[in-house]
């Protein structure tokens, strides 16, 4: 039996996002500080669920709060991926808001691996957003190694140790190059925001997405930085081979990445 009392302090943070034949259960927002370069800047947090159809039906009705925190633990949630948004300013209303749709790369987020740019995406992405005044950075769970998961992503790292680039790498293991949906997350962006929005990114694939979901005025932001010996083929493989838009004068790095 769940008390009264839980069910009343999380029933106003807990909201039903309907998609065609599945549905997400977003909670928030938690106010979150976050040391941001020395300096403590407060974001809204809030993470999402992603269930079946059949899993709405069974939640749906009034006590929709009460049914789900009797399943929770259940779940067994640590077992999968949830993903999350951090969201800054007053996001509703601001004319102008920043938004990156980042996918999770445990090297490059958590240990700093210099193989790739994501943790130097993720830390900047953070600085723009908040200088900006308002925005939204998108942390998107089940995109590991471009959606092939974490353990695949060590397999095709020891392909790139022999030479492959990462295209290559993720073709062998027999996946496609790039399996991200940005369904979940859009969806979520549309519920928090309906104005337009300036993503930050170098992958053309993203802004595409984005406007396929109807969201026409979007404008780009590049992203490019932290170019080393450890990741100019990686960066250089995304350009020629993924299709990302390479950096122009001006953008602040990097000069090696030509075609
Ligand atoms: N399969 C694979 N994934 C990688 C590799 N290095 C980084 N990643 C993953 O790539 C994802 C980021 O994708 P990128 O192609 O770097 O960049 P993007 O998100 O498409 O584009 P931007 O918005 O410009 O950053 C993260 O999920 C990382 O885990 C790699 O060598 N192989």
């Amino acid at each position: 039996m769940i008390k009264p009392e839980i069910v009343s302090i999380l029933k106003n943070k807990i909201q039903t996002i309907d998609l065609n034949d599945s549905a997400n259960i977003l909670v928030g927002p938690i106010t979150l500080p976050v040391n941001l370069n020395g300096e403590t800047v407060t974001f809204k947090w809030y993470s999402w669920l992603h269930v079946t159809d059949e899993e709405r039906q069974e939640l749906a009705g009034e006590d929709m709060t009460e049914k789900l925190i009797g399943r929770l633990a259940g779940m067994k949630l640590a077992d999968s991926q949830q993903s999350s948004v951090l969201v800054y300013g007053d996001f509703e209303h601001a004319d102008n808001a920043l938004i990156r749709m980042h996918s999770i790369c445990h090297t490059g987020d958590i240990f700093g691996s210099k193989r790739c740019d994501c943790g130097y995406q993720l830390h900047q992405s953070m600085k723009m957003i908040v200088e900006n005044g308002s925005g939204a950075l998108f942390y998107l769970a089940n995109h590991e190694g471009r959606g092939i998961g974490l353990f695949s992503k060590a397999m095709a790292y020891l392909l790139q140790e022999e030479g492959f680039d990462t295209v290559e790498a993720n073709l062998e293991l027999g996946f496609e190059d790039d399996s991200r949906s940005y369904t979940d997350a859009i969806s979520v962006l549309q519920r928090l925001r309906s104005k337009p929005v300036t993503l930050i990114t170098n992958n053309p694939k993203k802004l595409k997405a984005l406007k396929a979901a109807g969201m026409n005025a979007v404008k780009r932001v590049p992203l490019w930085g932290d170019v080393s010996v450890f990741n100019e083929k990686y960066l250089r493989t995304k350009v020629l081979r993924s299709g990302h838009l390479e950096a122009q004068d001006g953008d602040s790095l990097p000069g090696t990445i030509a075609r």
